[in-house]
């Protein structure tokens, strides 16, 4: 018998007869099932001779949809502990794990293939090309040929219908087959050359010294999450690329995980083209692939035909028959949360996988998370460090500008103060290059009538709309809402209406008239909507082409450009002043890896950091490098609050288009918890979103704060179970919450 997990029913468990001609069936293989007069795809999670069930009863599996097994042991039991977990229908994590073509039993793309029957007489040749001249030119071709190739391909070049080949097969003078064709998942030629060219450098002590390490305990075998905490520049990846070639010398398989693959072009490149220089085949996972590469990229790891995956957080599932190695980059980047059902943790994941298959974990990061750092004091991970940069090149000079001084001083009183202005000016005329950064797009980002104080709002959300002078439009940064910017106060029609606030685009104009003589580039969500944009955007500012780049959170990581001497930070205050406990901690994050791209290469960086708040303390912790401070200062308060990581936090928020109804179901739900869950969990709430209507949809959260957060998740799913949640109201969980709004 086969207990089994109706994809389109979630939750439910069911067991069916195996019918002798399914017979053998592994776990894992995508089934049809009869259930309740309908034939239902299912994914067979059990063989059992156990069953409450009267055997007789029992119905027969009628059908496959896989071919064998589509998610390995291992990827079965991850699946049941994510549903499980993250408090989400299996069928979603399945969904999530399997690619469509593979799920839906598709086949790979076949190809046909031709080749000519040898030996071939001189006279036969001969013969053809006085009675059928285009197959003897055909068959000469393939004869040249020193194996088969592609029919298409071949009639395609020679200008030929499929009626030529056809006629020499029928001859008996060549022969057709079909073969599986694996769609390439990644091409590009990113700076591909100035990769390859420079060959693996010799370590300098101090990755020797981290190598060494971790490679002791790679070697040891067994499960183990380590951290490496290297500072910006301090040569990560060349520590990663070596535990990755000692891994594939054993033949064994690697995961290579990253936030965003789009994001990390410079990393996915330069791991990619060391590692397929050493023989290794290479998958790059990522979302731009089609549904066939996706599938494709499947069957190549789960036929052991790739031996590394480098991908974003979805990479975590890739079905390694032979998985050694785990390595997650930037560690506590929030887009490892997957910010929609199943809501996972990449990198909580990727740690059960290593855990699972008991290999060695390897995070990374020069500002790590600080649920990592609490591990590592807790001695359930291991750490090594790197404290300088390779080369001895010095970790950049930090200057805090006071805003509200400059701005009372009377100059610079716009977007730079006066220090970051005539740095500005100074790298322009050394031809060093300067980032500036401000994480918010658009021009300005709020209209304030002052004659009658009345606020330009979306109108579907409680959100400001912000203005793009790009096309003189404002738009809503949540719902897409746009709409001509007006000239005059949408209210009482007053003249004086003023746009406040900056983004990027604003930050650009004012380069530009302060540097007129500069090549300045945006890259935000706006300007990298055209495909190939970012990519070719950083390609040039590589060549010297750019002399100052402007940019949101996309350019705060991991690039990697030496002759960058100057960063800007438009607005420390920005992060620093969202309604999210974990504030401070990006902040200070955003800081130290801003920073990190000035002075990577043999002139020594400045940034400068412009804030109203400089006493701040991750301003300050971030301008003295002083991470363990920082670390302490923040673990405290968050142990003082119970915050994560002393709790785990349980979000859920219920929304829908009626407010009162929202609040009275929220109540009505609260009043529940109260009396089901233990009084070891901590309720809060109901309590209005930060942004209270997305969408025209109002919210309203409840949080749960559990140290036994499965069990407190689980509670909470048999409740959702049996509340009756009226129309018109969705409700969701999200376990370990990162994204607050
Ligand atoms: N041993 C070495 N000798 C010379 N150059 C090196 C060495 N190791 C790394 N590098 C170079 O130093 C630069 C920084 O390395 P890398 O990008 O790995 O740093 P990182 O620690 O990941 O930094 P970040 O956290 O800022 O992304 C790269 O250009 C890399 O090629
Ligand atoms: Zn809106």
């Amino acid at each position: 018998m086969a207990e089994v997990v109706p994809l389109s029913r979630g939750d439910l468990r069911l067991t069916y007869r195996i019918p002798s001609a399914l017979q053998p069936l592994l776990p894992g293989t995508l089934v049809i099932v009869p259930l309740q007069r309908r034939r239902e795809k299912a994914v067979v999670v059990k063989l059992t001779d156990v069953c409450d069930f009267p055997q007789n009863k029992l119905l027969n599996i009628s059908g496959l949809l896989s071919e064998g097994s589509v998610l390995p042991p291992d990827l079965l039991k991850l699946a049941t502990w994510m549903a499980g977990y993250y408090m989400a229908p299996f069928r979603t994590v399945v969904e999530a794990m399997v690619p469509a073509p593979v799920r839906e039993g598709k086949g790979q793309m076949r190809e046909t293939m031709i080749e000519a029957i040898r030996p071939v007489e001189k006279e036969t040749l001969e013969a053809l090309n006085k009675a059928a001249r285009r197959q003897g030119e055909l068959l000469q071709f393939l004869l040249q040929q020193t194996k088969a190739q592609p029919r298409s391909l071949v009639l395609k070049r020679m200008n030929m219908s499929a009626s030529v080949a056809e006629g020499l097969v029928e001859k008996g003078l060549a022969k057709c087959h079909s073969e599986s064709r694996v769609r390439e998942s990644y091409q590009d030629g990113l700076d591909a050359e100035a990769v390859t060219a420079s060959g693996p450098p010799a370590l300098t002590e101090e990755q020797e010294a981290a190598f060494t390490r971790l490679e002791e305990v790679r070697k040891e075998g067994g499960f183990a999450c380590w951290l490496l905490h290297g500072v910006t520049g301090s040569g990560k990846t060349e520590v990663y690329l070596r535990l990755m070639e000692k891994t594939l010398e054993e033949g064994g398989q690697v995961l290579f995980l990253v936030p965003e693959i789009a994001l990390a072009p410079q990393t996915v490149a330069r791991v990619r083209s060391r590692l397929v220089s050493t023989g290794a085949n290479v998958v790059v996972w990522h979302s731009n692939l089609s549904a066939g590469q996706r599938a494709d990229a499947f069957r190549e790891v789960a036929e052991g035909r790739a031996n590394v995956v480098v991908g974003a957080r979805s990479a975590v599932f890739a079905p390694f028959p032979d998985l050694r190695l785990v390595l997650v980059d930037e560690e506590h980047e929030p887009a490892y949360k997957q910010e929609e059902t199943p809501r996972y943790h990449g990198r909580d994941v990727a740690i059960m996988r290593a855990f699972d298959r008991k290999v060695m974990c390897l995070l990374g990061s020069a500002t790590p998370a600080l649920e990592t750092l609490y591990n590592v004091r807790a001695e359930k991970f291991g750490v090594v460090k790197l404290t300088k940069r390779v080369d001895d090149r010095q970790m950049p000079l930090l200057h805090v500008v006071d805003l509200r001084r400059a701005r009372a001083a009377g100059k610079g009183g716009g977007l730079f103060s006066p220090l970051l202005r005539d740095k500005m000016i100074d790298r322009l005329e050394k031809g060093e290059q300067t980032i500036l950064f401000l994480n918010r797009r658009g021009y300005s980002t709020t209209a304030l009538c002052p004659s009658c104080g009345h606020v330009v709002e979306c109108p579907h959300c409680s959100v400001g709309l912000t203005l793009h002078r790009t096309d003189n439009r404002m738009r809503c940064h949540l719902c897409g809402y746009e709409k001509e910017a007006p000239t005059y106060c949408p209210s009482c029609r007053s003249p004086d209406f003023k746009w406040k606030g900056s983004g990027t685009q604003k930050v650009e104009a004012a380069v530009q008239a302060l540097l007129p003589k500069a090549r300045v580039v945006r890259l935000d969500a706006d300007s990298a909507r055209k495909r190939n944009h970012f990519r070719s955007v950083l390609q040039n500012f590589r060549k010297g082409k750019i002399d100052v780049l402007v940019g949101t959170q996309m350019i705060a990581k991991g690039l990697d450009f030496p002759n960058v001497t100057l960063v800007g930070l438009i607005d420390a205050d920005l992060s620093l002043h969202q309604e999210d406990f974990r504030a401070a901690e990006r902040t200070f994050q955003l800081i130290v890896q801003v920073s990190g791209r000035s002075g990577r290469g043999d002139r020594a960086g400045e940034v400068v950091v412009q804030t109203l708040t400089p006493h701040a303390p991750p301003i300050q912790f971030a301008r003295r490098q002083d991470f363990d401070g920082f670390l302490d200062e923040e673990l405290s308060l968050r142990e003082e609050f119970r915050y994560p990581p002393y709790r785990h936090l349980i979000r859920q928020v219920l929304q829908g288009r009626n407010e009162e109804k929202i609040w009275f179901v929220a109540e009505k739900w609260a009043e529940e918890a109260e009396k089901t869950l233990g009084a070891d969990v901590e309720i809060r709430g109901p309590a209005p979103t930060p942004i209270e209507k997305v969408a025209d949809e109002y919210r309203v959260q409840l949080w749960y704060f559990t140290s036994a957060v499965s069990s407190t998740g689980q509670r909470l799913a048999r409740m959702a179970q049996k509340f009756e949640l009226p129309d018109g109201v969705k409700m969701m969980f999200d376990v370990d919450a990162v994204g607050l709004r």
